[in-house]
C-alpha cells in the first residue's frame, strides 16, 4: 500500500495481536471500496446468514475464494454455482500486512484464498465468536472501512473478560495470529457517521483475509 495517510505506530493489544492505525491511505481506501461493492453485486452476492439457533446476522457478507456459512467453508454457493475466486486486487495484501505484523510470509505457508466482506449498517454487531473454521493456522489480516467501530478483542478461553477494547477506523490493520489466533473478538457496535466524508460510505466495511488450509 502506499504510505500511510494518518498511519501511527502498531499496537500489540495481546500477544500475536496487532493493530496498526491509518495502514491503508485514502487512495487505498477509495479503489478498495469500489471493489467491495463490485463483488457485493456481482455473482458472490452478499447475505445475512441465519445462525444455527435461527438468528439473523446483523451483518451482510460477501464471501470470495471461498463461501463461509454458519460453521464451514464450501466451493460452491448456496445455489450450486461456483464461488468467485479470490480477487486479484487483494492478492498483494496479505504480504504487506503480514510484513507490517512483523511474521513475514514463506513459501512455505498456505495461501490466504479467503476473503470476507462484511457490511455493517448503523445497527448491525457482531457476536463474539472465535475464526475456527479455517484448517491452517495462519493469522487473520483485518481491514476496516467507512465508520469507526468499537472492536472487543479477547481470550482463547471463554467470551467475556479478560478483553480490550479497541477503536478500529477506517484504514485500519488488525492482524491476529499465534497466541491470539483463536481469541474470541466481536463488534459490540458501530459508531454511525463517523466514515471519513471523502470515502463516500455510510455504514462499515470489514474484510478478512484468511488462508484456509488443508483439513
Ligand atoms: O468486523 C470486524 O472487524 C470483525 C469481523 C470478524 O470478526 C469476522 O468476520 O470474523
Ligand atoms: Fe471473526
Amino acid at each position: 500500500m502506499d504510505e500511510p495517510l494518518f498511519g501511527a505506530p502498531p499496537v500489540t493489544v495481546a500477544p500475536g495481536a496487532v493493530h496498526v492505525p491509518g495502514w491503508l491511505g485514502a487512495d487505498a481506501q477509495r479503489t478498495l471500496l469500489e471493489h467491495c461493492r463490485a463483488w457485493a453485486s456481482g455473482p458472490a452476492g452478499t447475505r445475512h446468514h441465519t445462525m444455527p439457533r435461527g438468528g439473523r446476522m446483523s451483518v451482510s457478507m460477501t464471501s470470495l475464494g471461498w463461501f463461509w456459512k454458519p460453521y464451514s467453508y464450501s466451493g460452491l454457493l448456496p445455489d450450486g454455482t461456483p464461488v468467485q475466486p479470490f480477487p486479484e486486487p487483494l492478492a498483494e495484501l496479505p504480504r504487506r500486512a503480514l510484513d507490517a505484523y512483523g511474521r513475514p510470509l514463506t513459501e512455505d505457508d498456505p495461501p490466504y484464498d479467503i476473503a470476507l466482506v462484511n457490511f455493517y449498517d448503523a445497527d448491525a454487531h457482531m457476536g463474539m465468536h472465535q475464526d475456527k473454521d479455517e484448517h491452517a493456522d495462519m493469522p487473520v489480516v483485518s481491514l476496516s472501512l467507512g465508520d469507526t467501530c468499537l472492536f472487543r478483542f479477547g481470550n482463547t478461553e471463554t467470551r467475556t473478560r479478560p478483553y480490550t477494547d479497541v477503536e478500529l477506523r477506517s484504514g485500519d490493520l488488525f492482524v491476529f495470529g499465534g497466541p491470539s489466533r483463536l481469541s474470541y473478538h466481536g463488534v459490540p457496535r458501530t459508531r454511525p457517521g463517523t466514515a471519513p466524508a471523502w470515502l463516500g460510505l455510510r455504514g462499515r466495511l470489514n474484510i478478512t483475509l484468511r488462508a484456509l488450509g488443508r483439513p
